[in-house]
């Protein structure tokens, strides 16, 4: 049975070194100018931004400190032209990826992997991925099996300012919340298929061999049970969800 650990939260810790790739996506960062965007920002080994997602970054800040990603990809549908440009004037390395059978976030992602494949990456967080428009949200989750697929040991995060999921694959998962950035909710989603046995430690609603199904029964709204680590064991791929406590968002 496979074993994986899941930092979450503890990524934000001030002593914590874990070395990640932060993709920027197309959502609005107004409202994430101090707290958790800012905290992510300062700490990524390495920043991508996807399309539109330039436009948030160019627009959070002055023209001396504005914040200048490592890498622009996309179709380019939606960053602005002077953006663009300001951004390649800058010397940030854009790469045109006009696929229409795939998200930007995906071929974004696909970008990110190759450049990591000889160096030292412990995980790759996606920001910005929920609100706005619900195929995208389906579609960051599904880049998330994709992911599994290209780079097994590479844990992928989706984020925003509230929440922060990850894909637990069939196997044994320990996911640490005792970072006290943890909001008080948590899920456990069946996304792509049942998953026939799950079991759990550390949730108010645990389960024991227990079946997640739509239209069954799906965790959600479920909670600690005062540990500082959850145990899932699942023999499907299951989407784990928690949000993050709100002192840290405003
Ligand atoms: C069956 C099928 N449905 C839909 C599409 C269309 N499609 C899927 S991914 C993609 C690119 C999306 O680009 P992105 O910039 O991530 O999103 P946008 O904001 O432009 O919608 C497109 C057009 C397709 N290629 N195949
Ligand atoms: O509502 C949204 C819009 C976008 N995204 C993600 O951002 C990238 C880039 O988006 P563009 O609209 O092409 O600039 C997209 O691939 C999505 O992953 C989103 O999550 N929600």
């Amino acid at each position: 049975m496979s074993e994986t650990h899941w930092k979450l939260l503890n990524i934000l810790c001030s002593e914590n070194e874990t070395a990640y790739a932060l993709i920027v996506l197309n959502q609005p960062l107004v409202d994430c100018a101090s707290g958790i965007f800012n905290t992510l920002w300062d700490k990524a080994s390495f920043k991508a931004a996807t399309d539109g997602a330039t436009n948030h970054l160019f627009d959070m800040g002055s023209p001396v400190g504005r914040l200048r990603p490592d890498i622009i990809t996309g179709d380019f549908d939606s960053v602005r032209k002077d953006v663009l440009e300001w951004y390649k004037q800058q010397g940030v390395e854009i790469v045109c990826t006009p696929d229409q059978d795939n998200t930007d976030f995906t071929k974004c992602l696909k970008i990110v992997l190759e450049k990591f494949q000889k160096k030292k990456l412990d995980c790759i967080i996606a920001f910005g991925a929920f609100g706005g428009r619900l195929d995208h949200m389906f579609a960051n989750i599904d880049t998330l099996y994709r992911a599994n697929q290209w780079a097994p040991n590479t844990p992928v995060y989706l984020m925003d300012n509230h929440n922060i999921s990850c894909l637990l694959q069939k196997g044994c998962h320990h996911l640490d919340v005792g970072s006290s950035h943890e909001g008080d909710s948590c899920g456990l989603i069946p996304v792509s298929e049942p998953c026939d046995c799950v079991t759990t430690t550390g949730l108010k609603w645990n389960l024991y061999k227990g079946r997640l199904k739509f239209g069954e029964l799906i965790s959600t709204s479920n909670t600690w049970s005062g540990e500082n680590l959850v145990t899932v064991e699942t023999d499907k791929p299951l989407l784990w969800t928690m949000n993050i406590k709100h002192s840290l968002t405003e």
